[in-house]
Parts: C-alpha cells; structure tokens; sequence
C-alpha cells in the first residue's frame, strides 16, 4: 500500500543486548504517527533499520510493500531526519541540498522550493557550520522533503529548539500530513505528542506496549476528577454518602471525586449549607499516564532502580487495559 511503513516482528540484538524486541505494527498515510518510549527504548534503532541503516536480526520492515534498497528512487517514496549534525558542515545549505538532489535524479530547481518551505532562503549560501540548532534541524528537514515522498520520518525533530521553532515543526507536520502524507515521528515526551500526534506507538525496552489512537489514549488514561476543599469535611462527606457519590480520596479539608460531578457537589453543598473553598474539574496528565506506562522499562532510573537495566519489564498493570496493549 503506498505511503505506508509495516514492521513485522522486527528484532535488533547488539550481542546480549536486544534494542529492538519483536516489534509489529503499520504507519498509515495522512495523520501523524507519534513514536514514543523512553531513552534507549529503540526508537532511534527502528528508524534506521526502516532506512536500511542498520540490518535486523530477525523480522522484516517494508516501505511501500518494499525494502528500502529494493525502492527506486528512494528519496520520492520517504525522507527522514535522523541526525541532524549528519551534514556537511563545510558546505553551504544550498551546496549540501544540491548535491543530494543531484545524486538522487531530483531536478535542481526542488532545492529552492525546499530551502523556502523550511525559511532558509536567506541563509542559503552560508555554511552549515555556523547554523544554529534550529536552522541545522529546518536544512536537514529540507533534506528529507527534497524528493517530495509520500512519507517523512523524523527521529527526535524537536529536541533542543525553542518554542517557536517547535511551533514551526508541530505545523509544518500537519501541513504534510493534512496533504495526505504518512508523518512518523519519535519523542521521549508525551506532553508534545499530545499536541502532535493522531496515533500513538509506545515502545519501552524495544518491545511494543501501546499502538493506539490519541483520541483513545486520552478517553483511557487522562483520568477526570473533582477537587473539592472544605473547612467542614465530615458534613460534607456525609452528604456526598448521601447522594451516593463516592469520594476516592479524603485529605484532612481536601477530597476529591471521580467524573466530572462539580455541579452536583456545588449543588448539593449549597443544600447542606456546607461551605466550599475549592470546586475544581481536574484531568490527571497524559505526561503521567505515558511515565505509569514506561517506568518499568526505564533503562536508567534517576534514582535506585527497582527494575535493573536489561530485565525484563514486570507484568503489564491491569488499569491499562489489554485491548490495545500488546504484550
Ligand atoms: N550500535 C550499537 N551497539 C550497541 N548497542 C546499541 C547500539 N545502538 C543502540 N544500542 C542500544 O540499543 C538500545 C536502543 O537504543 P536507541 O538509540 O534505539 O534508543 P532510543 O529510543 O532512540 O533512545 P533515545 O531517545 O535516547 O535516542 C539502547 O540500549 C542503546 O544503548
């Protein structure tokens, strides 16, 4: 099917060490595919075995039904962003996207159409050297738009940037993927996945353990609730036992309540004469649920690891559900 990347039990071992464990899952055309999973989790390593970078051990992963070297022409079927630093940084922005376009059969005038889609018209006849984080990610983007593929890859692309140029690479992605394009891209952050994405793929320890809508990982794991503070606790804890309403949590004046039920407490408050400080709809963090989901397999903990480097992730915890948890 054009436009789609699949993995089919894809394996990387490194001696002992397995980076990539049995990975299976499809990249569609025309929404963006966050991969996500801690450091070291194999996200770097599955980008390069997509581009034939790296062999695998066991498993296959096909472009367009096809193995990288078997494409024609691969920079027209997908483009990537691995390393941005992976530039010559002796030649200039132009000098460096020429001579790509040249040996892959790209017509010269493609360089100008890209250097002006990343804003680098300007600069482009200074050397890469003395680009900045942000300019050297926005060439290395034009790199992987040079052969106008119907898929793009991008390893990490907002790492180290500023927020305008993360602002720049979040819409550049849904222009592209709004064109009917196949976006996959890596992040060790949820909280800029869940402004990015449309479909999630986390891994941890090279193994898969979600491939999900973001709809759906939101309706699963942002977790809603109500926080209620007051001076007088128990009248209010008799009340709420009352109309049945379950409190989950009860500090010494804060409590707090499943769904989002603030109007009734507000109401029902008001009839009990109880006085409120605080009626506030909470939603637990994505950033949250996505640690829960990875922790166990955290390669290094920042502090005394309780599941050591190199063992296998403990059970799956059974509030995440296992329809779209796969292993
Ligand atoms: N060439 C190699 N030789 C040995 N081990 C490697 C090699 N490349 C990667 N690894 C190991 O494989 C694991 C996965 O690494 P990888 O870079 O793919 O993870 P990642 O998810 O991209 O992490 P990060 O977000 O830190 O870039 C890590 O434990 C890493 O140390």
């Amino acid at each position: 099917m054009v436009g789609m990347i699949e993995l089919e039990g894809l394996t990387k071992r490194y001696g002992e060490k397995v980076a990539v464990d049995n990975l299976s899952f499809g990249v569609a055309p025309g929404i963006i595919t966050g991969f996500l999973g801690p450091n070291g989790a194999g996200k770097s390593t599955t980008m390069r075995m997509v581009l034939g970078l790296d062999r695998p051990s066991a498993g296959d992963v096909r472009i367009d039904g096809r193995h990288y070297h078997q494409l024609k022409d691969p920079l027209t079927h997908i483009g990537a962003l691995l390393d941005a630093k992976a530039v010559h940084g002796g030649r200039s922005a132009y000098h460096h996207l020429l001579c790509l376009a040249q040996a892959n059969g790209i017509p010269d005038r493609r360089v100008h159409e890209v250097l002006d889609t990343v804003g680098l018209t300007a600069v482009a006849k200074k050397k890469a050297k003395g680009f900045s984080l942000g300019m050297g990610q926005r060439l290395g983007i034009a790199g992987a738009l040079l052969g106008d593929p119907r898929i793009l890859m991008f390893d990490e692309p907002v790492n180290g940037l500023d927020p305008e140029g993360i602002h720049w690479i979040r819409n550049l992605m849904k222009t592209l993927a709004g064109q009917g394009r196949t976006v996959f891209v890596s992040s060790h952050l949820m909280s800029e996945m869940a402004l990015t994405a449309d479909h999630l793929v986390v891994i941890g320890q090279g193994r898969l353990l979600a491939d999900t809508s973001m709809a759906r990982f939101i309706a699963e794991n942002s977790r809603s609730y109500v926080r209620v503070r007051t001076p007088q606790r128990e009248r209010l804890l008799d009340a709420l036992a009352g109309a049945g309403i379950e409190v989950v949590e009860s500090g010494a004046e804060v409590l707090e309540v499943d769904g989002d039920k603030s109007a009734a407490i507000g109401e029902l408050a008001a009839r009990h004469q109880v006085v409120l400080h605080e009626l506030s709809p909470q939603r637990a963090s994505l950033e949250e649920a996505f640690m829960r989901l990875t922790a166990e397999s955290v390669e290094y903990h920042a502090h005394d690891g309780q599941t050591p480097a190199g063992q296998s992730p403990a059970a799956p915890g059974q509030a995440w559900g296992s329809d779209w948890r796969n292993s």
